[in-house]
């Protein structure tokens, strides 16, 4: 195909020819409602060329030069490269653009794929690439858009959210960048668009492709979206607002998902989106349609695109079983994450496999002098120049999370102003015969006992750490232990990455306080990701 052959109109300024009152109002009512939101951003438009994006684009123009319209988008054109006359497209759109003096950028997309879907992740991309922080999108959807993406999801067996269809003004956040796609035309008919652009002779450009019938959503536009119209004239207008209807239902799903979520979720368990926990007893004194909607929405969190109600089903499924099976692992491959859904005891965790990857790393053993931490020591060590900022004592800081005891030096000096002796502190990894004893046991336990009386599910059990504590001799330069009944190594502490358990060393004769210690160490110990 020829660049002429589907550029059936020549390039004419637009902005004195008659403004399309319908339209105009649209944009102008839309632009009302979120005018708080536009509010200093940028306003790029989403410009293919075809006729819907260059009839937007032009009514932007005539909008804007007769002063109703308070700034003009920059056009952004996406070059996929897939048909041998996209060049020849981009430059139409980069000639329209200087004739009606609207700023243009014509991008490139780098195709992952020759199929719909990848043309649109590469077009998102190439774009994304070009907004800022905060920028708006502005995008040339109509009702006719909307009522095939809803008659595409019905027939996928979406549910309510995805039935209300595409949103007016949608916040899209990944990675850091957050975006608004602005859709002000959703309630417009294609058919006012065509009338609009033929009145302007606008040279749009015809993608063939578009009506060929070849995928889901143009069959549904030639074969389907005409039958029903033969049952209902209005079935393009009443879809659209089927699907409104559906988006406020959603957004009142959303709030008490969100209030059902506050009151299950396990507050000191939680390390988003790599760990997330619920609680089953919590869970299940909601009524039974309310769980699967708090599910869905736990899963979901943290991703861009909700689970499949298999998945929902199953962990629904999972929560409800009264064996003692610790061992079923769900897994879900999000876009962001991968993810395990795993139950132990009463509580319900989505794992991500980086999370689990991490709490299978190694712990070393490690011992460290309290007093090289103070501020003195560490001036003298030219480590730091301030005894105000934090230092890390790391119990496993690898790859994408690090769980640290970060300490000030200003604070370790005041810490041990109170002890007569050096303090020597080892954090080893928990060894499966070591018998210790917390305040839960009346005696010392080991291995799986110890698992049992402390719940530690599975995966977190290499990831118990013993902090043991030796009072040392000040005045000795050879650090001899202090010649009293107190052990080598004293342990103090357990720690997991989100508990700590006090152990019970009252038993071992010492004169020391070690709860000043125990203190200390427990308000220090810090768990986050790195990247
Ligand atoms: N190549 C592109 N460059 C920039 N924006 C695009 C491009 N293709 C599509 N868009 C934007 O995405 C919207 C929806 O895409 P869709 O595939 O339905 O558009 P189209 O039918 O190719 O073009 P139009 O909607 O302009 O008639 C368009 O209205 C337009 O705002």
């Amino acid at each position: 195909m020829t660049s002429s052959a589907i550029l059936p109109h020549p390039i004419e300024p637009v902005a004195e020819l008659p403004i399309d009152a319908v339209l105009a109002e649209a944009l102008l009512k839309s632009l009302a409602e979120y005018g708080e939101q536009l509010h200093g951003r940028r306003v790029w438009l989403a410009c293919s060329g075809g006729r819907d994006s260059l009839a937007l684009a032009a009514l932007c123009v005539q909008l804007y030069r007769h002063g109703k319209l308070p700034f003009l988008p920059q056009l952004l054109h996406v070059n996929h490269h897939l048909q041998a006359a996209s060049g020849a497209w981009a430059q139409h759109v980069a000639n329209w653009a200087k004739a009606q003096n609207i700023p243009c950028r014509i991008l490139q997309a780098q195709l992952n794929g020759r199929d719909e879907q990848a043309a649109r992740q590469a077009r998102y991309d190439a774009m994304r690439a070009q907004l800022n922080q905060d920028d708006v999108l502005l995008l040339a959807h109509h009702a006719d858009d909307q009522a095939e993406t809803v008659l595409m999801r019905l027939i996928q067996g979406a549910g309510v959210n995805g039935l209300s269809g595409m949103q007016p003004w949608r916040i899209q956040t990944q990675g850091t960048l957050r975006i608004v796609l602005w859709r002000p035309w959703l309630t417009i008919k294609r058919a006012t668009i065509s009338a609009y652009t033929q009145r302007l002779k606008l040279p749009y450009i015809d993608d063939p492709t578009n009506d060929a019938g070849d995928n889901v959503r143009s069959g549904l536009r030639r074969d389907i979206m005409p039958i029903l119209a033969s049952y209902n004239s209005n079935v393009i207008d009443n879809i659209a607002r089927s699907a409104q209807l559906l988006s406020d239902a959603q957004l009142i799903i959303n709030a008490q998902a969100s209030e059902d979520l506050q009151h299950t979720e396990v507050a000191s368990l939680q390390l988003p989106p790599a760990q997330r926990v619920l609680n089953i007893d919590k869970l299940q004194k909601l009524p039974i349609y309310r769980q699967r909607q708090l599910l869905h929405h736990w899963l979901g969190q943290d991703e861009p695109l909700p689970t499949a109600k298999q998945l929902v089903d199953d962990v629904l499924s999972l929560s409800q079983r009264d064996d003692n099976d610790h061992q079923t692992a769900l897994f879900w491959q999000g876009r962001k994450h991968s993810y395990s859904i795993r139950r132990y005891r009463q509580q319900l965790y989505r794992l991500s496999s980086d999370w689990l990857k991490w709490l299978e790393l190694p712990l070393a053993k490690q011992t460290q002098t309290l007093s090289n931490f103070t501020e003195s020591n560490l001036i003298k060590a030219d480590v730091q120049a301030t005894g105000r900022q934090p230092v890390a004592i790391n119990l496993r800081n690898e790859d994408k999370f690090a769980w640290q005891l970060k300490v000030l030096p200003n604070e370790v000096t005041q810490l041990l102003k109170s002890y007569e002796y050096k303090v020597k502190v080892t954090f080893a990894p928990l060894d499966r015969q070591q018998r210790i004893q917390t305040a839960l046991a009346s005696r010392p336990q080991s291995g799986k006992k110890l698992y049992q009386t402390l719940a530690i599910p599975s995966w977190l059990r290499e990831s118990l750490v013993v902090v043991s504590v030796t009072f040392m001799n000040k005045e000795s330069s050879k650090n001899e232990p202090l010649e009293n009944d107190c052990p080598i190594e004293l342990p103090i502490l357990l720690l997991s990455p989100f508990e700590s358990w006090a152990l019970n060393a009252e038993q071992a004769n010492i004169s020391v306080d070690v709860k000043q210690l125990v203190a200390f160490i427990n308000s220090h110990l810090t768990l986050h990701k790195t990247c």
